[in-house]
This record gives C-alpha cells, structure tokens and sequence, in this order.
C-alpha cells in the first residue's frame, strides 16, 4: 500500500446560486495526515466529496498523483475512485441494510473486481484480516445494524482499508460516540495510518481526537481555508477564537489540543 497525494487547485463548488467551496491551492503530498476542521457549513465534506470525485467543481481542477479528476471519462474515474477509502458521516449511509459484518466489509473488496466476478480465498483473508485488527472477531456473522455506533465505525473502517485504499478520507468518525468510543476509533485510526504508507483526511468538530499523528491542519470557514499549518498553529486559542468567534481556549495533553469554555473561568 502507497499513500497518493491530492492537489486541488483554483477550486468552485456552487449550491444554489451560492459558492460553498472556494479553494485557491491546496496540497496534500502522498503519505500525510491531515486533519480538516472548520465551523458547521464550512465546506468540509463538500471538500471530501469534491477530491473523491463525488461532486465536479463548477470551475478548476483535483488531481489524484498526476491524473485530473476533470479528464477522466465515467469509467475511467470509477476506476481511480477504488483508490479512495470514503467513509461518509454517520448521517449519510443506510444502517438498517440486513447486511453481517464479514458482508460489508467484503463490500470493500468487490468493488476493487470486475462488474460480478467474485471474491476470491485471498479476497476473503483479506476481509478477515481486517475484521482481525479492527477486533470485530467476534462480531463477524452479526448483522451491521445490530452493532453499537463505535462498532459500526470499526466495520466502515475494515470496509475502507480492505480496499487498499491510498487515500482514505473520513468524515467525523467519532461524532456520536461515547468518550471510550471516541478515543478507541482515534487511537485505531492513529495505529492504521502508522501501519500503511496511507495518506489520511479526517474531518472532525472536535480537535481533541485528531490523533497526534496528524501534523497539520486545515481550518476552513464559509467555504474558504482560514488557516493551514500545524497542530500547535492553527490549533491555537488566538487562530481558533478568531475563526468560530468563541470564548474559548485550548489545552493540551497527551500531545493532543482540546478546546474548554473560557468564559466561566474569567479568562476571555
Ligand atoms: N445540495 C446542496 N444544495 C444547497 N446547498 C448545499 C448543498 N450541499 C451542501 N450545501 C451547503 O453547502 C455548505 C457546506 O456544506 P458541507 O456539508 O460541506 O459543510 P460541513 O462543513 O461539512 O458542515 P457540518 O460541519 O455542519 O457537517 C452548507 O451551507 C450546506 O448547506
């Protein structure tokens, strides 16, 4: 597994007469781990889903390496499009399919197979591999819709790498996880990218489970990339007030940044 790079450049995405993306240049080299964040309606999943090729900019181009999203004919992008581990937010995919574990993430894998051509043995080790390290073992004949939130998370995730993904990009895999849940899917996906060369983006509202491995940061408001560095950076108390106009400040520990109301302790 190689991790690819992503390049968006002179980007416009526009919804209803209004731009909700406007990105000049942006690029993420192959291998990174970059985490995105930004006010509700900044534009973050809109950003995803416009580099995994699932919205056309009105206007300039995403290259995935050298390829041009824009160039590539239907087939031609469904194919590129295997490369991309895409795990949609929670809100976003039917969890009531009667679908087990072990069916889902094989889904991951046939999409990598010519249209009705089965999976094969090692197809399937590699779906149980990925059952393996995601410790869902023991879940693998249980329907998905049966599995708590962090579960399910846990399935998405085994789908997205037994795709052998060079990027994966995820959008708020913790959001509606209880705190354990919240620091287990962190500390996997800390461990996977740690693991494999994959180039990671991870949306998330809250900065405390971006997992230390994610050394830069892309803070977007109203469509537009406010700020772009390191953790230390853009995750500062001045940077962050600044973009969400909040009391607020941040604390660190255990090498990660947290946000906590400042208004109450006088500290504004
Ligand atoms: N199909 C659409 N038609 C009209 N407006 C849209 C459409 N899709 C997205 N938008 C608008 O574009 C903006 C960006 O949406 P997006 O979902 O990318 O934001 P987000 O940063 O992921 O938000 P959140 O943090 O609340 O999930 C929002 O204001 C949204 O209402």
């Amino acid at each position: 597994m190689t991790g690819g790079s992503l390049s968006l450049s002179q980007i416009s995405v526009r919804r209803s007469g209004r731009a909700i993306l406007s990105i000049d240049d942006l690029t993420i080299p192959a291998g990174a781990f970059v985490g995105i964040i930004g006010t509700n309606g900044a534009g973050k999943t809109t950003l995803l889903k416009t580099c995994a090729g699932l919205i056309a900019p009105a206007q300039g181009t995403v290259q995935i390496d050298d390829v041009d999203l824009g160039r590539l004919g239907p087939w031609a992008r469904c194919r590129l499009r295997k490369r991309i581990g895409y795990i949609p937010q929670s809100t976003e995919y039917n969890a009531e399919l009667p679908f087990t574990v072990r069916e889902v993430v094989a889904m991951g894998r046939t999409s990598l197979k010519p249209l009705l051509v089965r999976l094969d043995r090692q197809d399937y080790a590699v779906v149980d591999r990925w059952i393996e390290t995601l410790g869902l073992g023991s879940r693998r004949d249980q329907t998905f819709r049966s599995l708590s939130g962090g579960e399910q998370q846990k399935v998405l995730i085994a789908r997205a790498m037994a795709q052998d993904p060079e990027i994966l990009m995820l959008d708020e895999p913790c959001a509606n996880l209880d705190f354990n849940w919240k620091h287990q899917i962190s500390e996997i996906i800390e461990q996977l990218y740690r693991q494999t060369n994959v180039t990671i983006l991870m949306v998330s509202h809250e900065t405390g489970v971006l997992p230390p491995a994610c050394e830069r940061i892309v803070l977007f408001r109203e469509g537009r990339i406010v700020a772009d560095g390191t953790p230390d950076v853009v995750l500062s108390t001045e940077v962050l007030r600044r973009a969400y106009d909040g009391a607020f400040r941040v604390v660190v520990a255990e090498g990660r940044r947290y946000t906590v109301n400042a208004e109450s302790e006088g500290d504004r």
